[in-house]
């Protein structure tokens, strides 16, 4: 007997045809009014979902997962599977199952991922969702990188529920901060680079990896002139960015992929450059926890700025967070402007009541182009760009040159405004389907049919009223359905007076369903003039909001200038709410801040404890250098911390938590914080800690704030010592003489001061009560003499035995390795280094010379520099042996 061929049912066959295209991807499959999910979908759905997870037959024998949900929950349940981190494709039905008798033909009309989402349940309404992507040219392999830094990495950013573009490239350590800084749902990658991709930026982000002819210049050139429509990239100053336009291409192509082809609203794209705003790599962007804290639920610092009321300001706040700027005019312009706006409480009222009414026209705009604006919203565009019109007319009354120049290129938007107004209905519905979207006085037909409909329905009224009279049945009624549309119900107890011309068409347990000719003439008239309706308004809808494409461009500018409005009318706001001052900014390189504050500490302290102001002074002639020593809870990270904050705030234009604060333009900020305060995995932390602070010293200026908290305490005591003092001496020794703050614990840095003369002694001051220490948080010139970690272990109530023990060691230590020891011993050590330098006359050690000599220190990885040392021990301990 000839074997059974297991069968697959047609439906699953369209199913497996469908999902092998999309084998990345969650498959959500439309059938009837619910999107399935089937086998390793349906598993991975129903936990997600937490929906009930079953099996059906996918043909005899053979049974699959199966998990579902209705279609109209597909918005509550998307965004749920997308920030899970799923690419989902949705496939729908792309005819009407009534029409045919096969198997109804499906497609996948969009693939939804992390960076490609156009659904506001998935986006969040003041932050950017970013797609990214990063190319690293062939020729920047492992060979030619210095460690996991590769040269020339481009790098573009699309946020596409907006239409802004970013392009960049340089290399990967730069790419890596601009990654920290916007922060993308979704990295594209080629396939072939993805090592080198984890190498250089880790595993922060959602990474998706393409073929990898996707990434190539022509084909990347050929895509962004198609998208911008224009000859060459002149225009947008970008012709140069080779490796950044190939990544740029990569992400246009993307979009194709995920079936996402409207594309008008992205009409430019921007240039980043390296120089223009405030560096600041990934470790600080972290450190100071300007957007995420190490605890995930602590407030940032943004949350504590953000004073913003419409969604592009939210979004362009978090922009000028990641890029400061270092242009004097440009900063000065923005504190220009919160000055003005903060002298005048009244004015400040008046912008604001407007930007409450804007709404998000820039996402709003962008739906225009993708086609997915419901009526209402395109009222909700009409109502914003009305708005716009007093803030216009404000901002050009004001005496400020900045806001009358955003006032003068604001765009009233009359010919839109107008038209939108006088085709839509000002009630106009979601779902252009409800009807009522088109105003009648826009659409002469419209108004007939309309009419027609009306009246039809008054004639079935009347017509009921004399039927009633006629046949004696007070109870007549007149209703309609899919199947039999207009009908006379007649309940049974009246059913010998009916009409012998009524036809019968439907018995119900109590009534029975006649039509007539009459009402059938009527219906024809009625559902016909409603049917006609419904396709005028959608084709008019269509028209409209195809016409309003024209407008992206204005509407596009107007939601930056708002953006930008918006943040500068937050900053006055902030400066209000919180006391801030103005910042001086100058091209010296003085860092002088008179009672500065930390601009999130001081919101979170409980309440009535007041935050304790504190100056810092800074340059790069007589106090390059302060080492803040004091005991742990203090207060030291506090003050590096608020330092680096305060001169952030002021370059991005808000004014700061300080009475005075003068800031030499600072072009760069790093910080480091010493491997326990760090959470690090993996790699032991004070190798982390020392590649970190590496990268430091390798990039510094004379520009830099430097901002070193407890760096070598993830080593031993005398490691940690030798470590921090060497850091610190070479810091004081480069030409930058970058500005440096250090807390540390190690008193015994204090001993620095006297060798190098731009490092100055300064402790947080606390007051030591007979059994505890009271924090007094003032920063006072001078040194500590000895380490608080056994009065706050008695704070912590360990004890009695283990405190009094420690005391005693202590006192034997500080004998046993008094600091001028410490100190006689680096000195000595120079010595000596110096003298067999000059010694070298065996050819081997001469040899051993020209390796060290041939060293790039600056570039050197912990890892090689043990491979180089385990090298130079072999031909030592070669010669001796022989
Ligand atoms: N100037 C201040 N005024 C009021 N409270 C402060 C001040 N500075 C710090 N604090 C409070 O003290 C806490 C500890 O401060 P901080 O983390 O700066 O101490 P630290 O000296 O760096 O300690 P550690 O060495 O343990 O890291 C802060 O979380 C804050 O609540």
């Amino acid at each position: 007997m000839a074997k059974k061929v297991k069968k697959v049912t047609p439906l699953m066959k369209q199913y497996n045809a469908i999902k092998v295209k999309y084998p990345d991807a969650l498959l959500l499959f439309r059938v009837g009014d619910f999107y399935e999910t089937f086998g390793e979908d349906a598993i991975k759905a129903s936990k997600i979902l937490d929906i009930i997870l079953t099996k059906r037959s996918a043909g005899s024998e053979s049974e699959i997962e199966l998990a579902g949900f209705p279609h109209h929950s597909l918005n509550t349940y998307l965004p749920k599977l997308v920030k899970a981190g799923e690419r989902v494709a949705i496939c729908d039905q792309l005819e009407d199952p009534k029409l045919t008798k096969n198997i109804v033909k499906r497609g996948v009309t969009e693939l939804v991922t992390p960076g490609v989402a156009l659904n506001d349940d998935i986006l969040h309404s003041k932050t950017n969702n970013f797609l990214a992507a990063v190319y690293f040219p062939s020729t920047s392999s492992a060979s030619q990188s210095n460690g996991t830094v590769f040269n020339s990495v481009g790098v573009s950013f699309l946020d596409v529920s907006t239409g802004e573009y970013f392009i960049s490239q340089g290399n990967s350590e730069y790419v890596d901060k601009l990654l920290q800084n916007f922060r993308p749902s979704e990295v594209l990658v080629s396939k072939p680079n993805r090592k080198k991709y984890n190498e250089a930026f880790g595993s922060d982000f959602h990474a998706f990896y393409l073929e990898d002819w996707v990434f190539q210049d022509d084909y990347a050139n050929e895509t962004l002139l198609k998208q911008f429509n224009t000859k060459s990239l002149k225009g947008f100053g970008i012709e140069d960015l080779y490796e950044g336009i190939v990544a740029s291409g990569a992400i246009l192509h993307y979009l194709g992929e995920t079936q996402h082809h409207k594309l008008q609203h992205i009409t430019s794209i921007q240039r980043l450059t390296k120089g223009e705003h405030v560096w600041m790599d990934r470790f600080t962007i972290k450190n100071l926890e300007l957007y995420q804290s190490y605890n995930q639920n602590a407030v940032t610092l943004v949350d504590v700025i953000d004073k913003t009321i419409s969604p592009m300001g939210g979004r362009l706040l978090k922009r000028w967070l990641a890029l400061p700027l270092v242009s004097m005019s440009q900063i000065n312009q923005r504190h220009d402007v919160v000055e003005y706006v903060k002298s005048d409480p009244v004015m400040l009222g008046e912008f604001q009541q407007q930007l409450k009414q804007i709404g998000d026209i820039e996402r709003l705009i962008s739906k225009v182009a993708t086609v997915k604006i419901s009526p209402r919203e395109v009222i909700q565009l009409k109502n914003a760009l009305e708005a716009i019109v007093p803030i216009k007319a404000f901002a050009l009354t004001t005496k400020n040159k900045a806001l009358q120049q955003l006032g003068e290129q604001m765009d009233s938007c009359e010919e839109l405004r107008t038209r939108i107004k006088a085709t839509l209905n000002e009630e106009a519905p979601v779902n252009i389907l409800k009807g009522n979207t088109i105003s009648s006085d826009f659409s002469s037909e419209l108004k007939e049919l309309r009419g027609l409909s009306a009246s039809g329905k008054s004639y079935l009224d009347k017509m009921l009223e004399r039927e009633c009279e006629r046949t004696g049945i007070t109870s007549l009624k007149i209703a309609s359905n899919n199947v039999y549309g207009y009908y006379i119900e007649v309940r049974h107890t009246h059913k010998d007076k009916v009409p012998e011309e009524w036809i019968r068409k439907q018995t119900l347990v109590s009534a029975e369903r006649y039509i007539t000719e009459e009402l059938k003439e009527y219906e024809t008239k009625i559902l016909g003039a409603e049917e006609r309706i419904s396709l005028i308004e959608q084709q008019l809808f269509a028209e409209l909001v195809s016409w309003i494409i024209n407008f992206i461009q204005p509407v596009q500018k107007n939601s930056t200038l708002i953006a930008q409005l918006d943040c500068l009318t937050g900053f006055a706001q902030l400066a209000i709410e919180n006391n801030y001052t103005r910042p001086i900014l100058t091209e010296g390189y003085e860092l002088d801040i008179k009672n500065g504050r930390h601009p999130v500490i001081e919101k979170q302290l409980p309440h009535g404890e007041p935050y304790i102001a504190n100056d810092v002074y800074l340059d790069r002639v007589k106090q390059q250098i302060i080492m803040i020593t004091g005991p742990n809870m203090s207060g030291k990270s506090a003050i590096l911390r608020q330092t680096a904050l305060i001169v952030l705030l002021a370059q991005m234009g808000s004014f700061v938590p300080a009475e005075l604060a003068t800031i030499g333009l600072t072009d760069k900020i790093f910080t480091r914080v010493g491997a326990s305060d760090n959470i690090s995995m993996g790699e032991s932390t004070f190798m982390v800690e020392m590649n970190e602070t590496a990268s430091i010293l390798n990039n510094i200026s004379d520009r830099s704030l430097v901002l070193l908290d407890e760096i070598g305490r993830g080593t031993s005591t005398y490691d940690g010592i030798s470590i921090a003092w060497a850091i610190s001496e070479y810091l004081h020794e480069h030409p930058s003489k970058a500005k440096t703050l250090f807390a540390t614990h190690y008193h015994e840095l204090n001993e620095m001061s006297e060798t190098f003369d731009r490092i100055k002694n300064f402790n947080v001051s606390v007051k030591e009560l007979k059994n505890n220490v009271l924090f007094l948080r003032k920063l006072v010139p001078g040194g500590s003499n000895h380490s608080f970690g056994i009065h706050v272990a008695k704070m912590a109530g360990m004890p009695q035995q283990v405190i009094h023990r420690a005391n005693k060691i202590l006192v034997q230590l500080e004998k046993s390795h008094s600091t001028e020891e410490l100190t006689d011993k680096v000195k000595t050590l120079n010595d000596e280094m110096q003298l067999s330098f000059f010694n070298l006359d065996d050819p081997l050690l001469e040899q051993i010379k020209e390796e060290i000599v041939n060293i790039d220190i600056d570039t050197l990885t912990p890892v090689e520099a043990l491979m180089k040392l385990n090298e130079i021990k072999r031909m030592l301990l070669k010669k001796k042996r022989a």
